[in-house]
Order: C-alpha cells, then sequence, then structure tokens
C-alpha cells in the first residue's frame, strides 16, 4: 500500500469484461519495483455470483496468477490465486482498521457475509484484534442473507479458534448495532447497511463488489463518512457511481500509513472502499514463487 502511494508501484485500471448479466472477468496487471518483494504480473481473475446455484461447491470467484521474469518477460509461474485473493484482501482490510481506528476502542465488531472473504476476514481479525463485549470473551458477530450459511461458518469457526466467540445474528441491523467496526464482504445489489444503524466513529471496511458495484452501503453512508480508497486510479475509473453523488475520497490508506493525510476524528465514521489491487497480487506472487523455489528446489 506504502508502495503505491508513494508510485513505486504500476498498476493500470483493470478491464472488465462480462461474459453475461451477471459474470465477468478482470484482468489485473501489476508491476511492484522492489527488489525484496517486487515482481511483474497479471490476475486473471472470474466473478461469477451464480456459481453458488449449480450445488457443485464452485468457489464464485477464481483467480490465477500469471508471473513473468521483469527483465526478458518470459512467464516464470502460473499460480493459482483464490487463496492469494482472499488473504492480501483481508490483510488490506486489516491495515485499514489499524490506521483508521488507532485512537479508537474496539469493542464490537460484525462481519457481514459468511462466503469465502467473510471467513477470512474473521480469522484475520480474530487474529490481530482484540474485539471483546461488555461481559464477553472475545466475540465477532456474523450475519448473512441465508442464516444457515452463516451457523455453519460461526460453527466452524468457534470450533478452529477457541480464543474467540463467534455469534451468528439474523438480522442485518442487529448484527451491526453498536459496531466499532463493520466488514461487508457480499454480492449485495441493495445496500445491507443504513446510516440510523450505525454509532459514532464506526469504521466499515466494504469489500463486496458485485456487477452492480459497490452497492452494499446505502448512499447516506457514503456523504456522511470519511471515504478511503486503496488506489486513486482505480477509484476514479470504477467509483464513478460515488464520484457523481458527490463523494470526495479522503485519500489513499498508503498515504494515511506513510502519514500524507491526516487521520479523521474519533468520531467521524470512516470507509475503507476495498476495490483490490494488481500489486497486492503482485507481492503474494513473488512470495509465493519464493517460497516454491526454497522449498521444492532448493534454490
Ligand atoms: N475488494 C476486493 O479486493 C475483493 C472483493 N471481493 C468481493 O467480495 C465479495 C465476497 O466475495 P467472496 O466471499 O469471495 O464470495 P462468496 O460467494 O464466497 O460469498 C459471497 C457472500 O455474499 C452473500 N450474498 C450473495 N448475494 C447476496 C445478496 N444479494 N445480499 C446479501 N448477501 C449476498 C453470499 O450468501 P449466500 O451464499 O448464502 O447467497 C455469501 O455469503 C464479492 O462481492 C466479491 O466480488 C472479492 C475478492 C476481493
Ligand atoms: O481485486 C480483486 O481481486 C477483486 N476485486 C473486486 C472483485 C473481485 C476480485
Amino acid at each position: 500500500m506504502g508502495s503505491v502511494s508513494k508510485r513505486r508501484a504500476i498498476q493500470t485500471a483493470r478491464a472488465r469484461t462480462c461474459s453475461n448479466s451477471t459474470s465477468f472477468l478482470l484482468t489485473m496487471p501489476g508491476f511492484l519495483d522492489d527488489s525484496n518483494f517486487g515482481a511483474l504480473s497479471c490476475k486473471l481473475i472470474t466473478v461469477c455470483p451464480n456459481n453458488v446455484h449449480l450445488g457443485k461447491s464452485l468457489p464464485t470467484i477464481n483467480a490465477n496468477i500469471t508471473l513473468f521474469d521483469e527483465t526478458t518477460g518470459i512467464l516464470k509461474a502460473i499460480i493459482s490465486g483464490n487463496e492469494i485473493t482472499k488473504w492480501r484482501t483481508a490483510a488490506a482490510s486489516v491495515v485499514a482498521t489499524k490506521y483508521l481506528t488507532a485512537k479508537k476502542g474496539l469493542r464490537v465488531l460484525a462481519i457481514l457475509g459468511a462466503g469465502a472473504q467473510g471467513e477470512i476476514h474473521a480469522v484475520a481479525f480474530q487474529h490481530f484484534f482484540n474485539f471483546e463485549e461488555a461481559n464477553s470473551k472475545r466475540l465477532i458477530r456474523i450475519w448473512n442473507h441465508n442464516t444457515l450459511k452463516a451457523e455453519k461458518l460461526v460453527s466452524k469457526l468457534n470450533q478452529l479458534y477457541c480464543g474467540t466467540v463467534f455469534k451468528c445474528f439474523k438480522s442485518n441491523e442487529m448484527c451491526v448495532k453498536e459496531a466499532d467496526v463493520i466488514i461487508t464482504a457480499t454480492f449485495a445489489s441493495e445496500p445491507i447497511v443504513q446510516l440510523k444503524w450505525l454509532k459514532k466513529g464506526t469504521h466499515i471496511n466494504a469489500v463486496g463488489a458485485g456487477l452492480t458495484h459497490y452497492s452494499e452501503l446505502s448512499e447516506s453512508i457514503y456523504l456522511a463518512s470519511d471515504v478511503y480508497i486503496d488506489y486513486s486510479e482505480g477509484a476514479e475509473a470504477e467509483l464513478t457511481g460515488l464520484k457523481e453523488l458527490g463523494v470526495e475520497f479522503k485519500g489513499e490508506i498508503g498515504t494515511l500509513v506513510s502519514g500524507g493525510v491526516s487521520p479523521s476524528s474519533v468520531n467521524q465514521i470512516t470507509v475503507f472502499q476495498s476495490l483490490g489491487m494488481a500489486v497486492e497480487d503482485c507481492a503474494m506472487a513473488r512470495m509465493v514463487y519464493d517460497l516454491y523455489k526454497k522449498q521444492y528446489r532448493n534454490v
């Protein structure tokens, strides 16, 4: 994120190719200029929300990353990108939350969405933060529009992470009530969070992005919030609806991290509108490639 804001990373606005009314392919080229973490890569990722209805347990998001030699341009590897996409997206939300809640006490975390991103965010946030509701152990709330899916995820997480209690909520409104941090990670095309449900100073990581784009939060939330983004070029290209609404972006998270933008006041509602960055995939692909070489080829 810091490299992006210091312009040591190149990622042109990604291309979006629709294959039908709900599905699309994103082409995400990126170059990160760093001898330890840098790489030249292109992630190809399909987003097919209807896969859930095919009954074959197919992921809705499927990614592969092509990694190239920066000097010769020769293809070095094609790396499966599903796990990378999950982890790097949750990592970006962790960083945004760390910097946007630095002066706030965090008690209540609400996650809306119990799919791949909902799950990885729960895992990452229980690891990095200490959400603790009054008179309770560490607690993370989870809601999904299909409650059964949230119940299954909650039961799985409660078995895996005994230091935290995961609790299923049937109502999205009750789930976000009094929340200090909210994560939205769904394909909702209509808002699932309303401004009047939020308390002062709430921070929201808005992760979901369907074809009708960035629609999980009500317009009034965007208008009332300080909205941060991951990269300006992507935001200009993809968040046209928010721009037309009159939303001014406060800045990139990378700029906030390096002190180039002053943080919002504690009572201000903040939104990190996560688009996803090609260079995050680039850095992860390089790391995976280096580990593979070390472990299996001893180089
Ligand atoms: N910002 C970024 O970098 C990234 C963003 N994403 C976005 O994050 C979102 C989640 O992705 P992922 O977890 O991989 O996908 P999954 O298919 O694994 O999960 C999607 C979740 O959204 C729920 N959902 C589907 N339709 C609706 C609806 N109309 N209203 C409310 N909830 C709904 C699903 O519930 P059910 O299955 O019960 O219908 C499920 O819990 C997507 O929008 C995706 O595009 C993904 C990767 C990176
Ligand atoms: O950056 C990504 O990866 C994605 N962004 C939005 C849609 C799904 C994948």
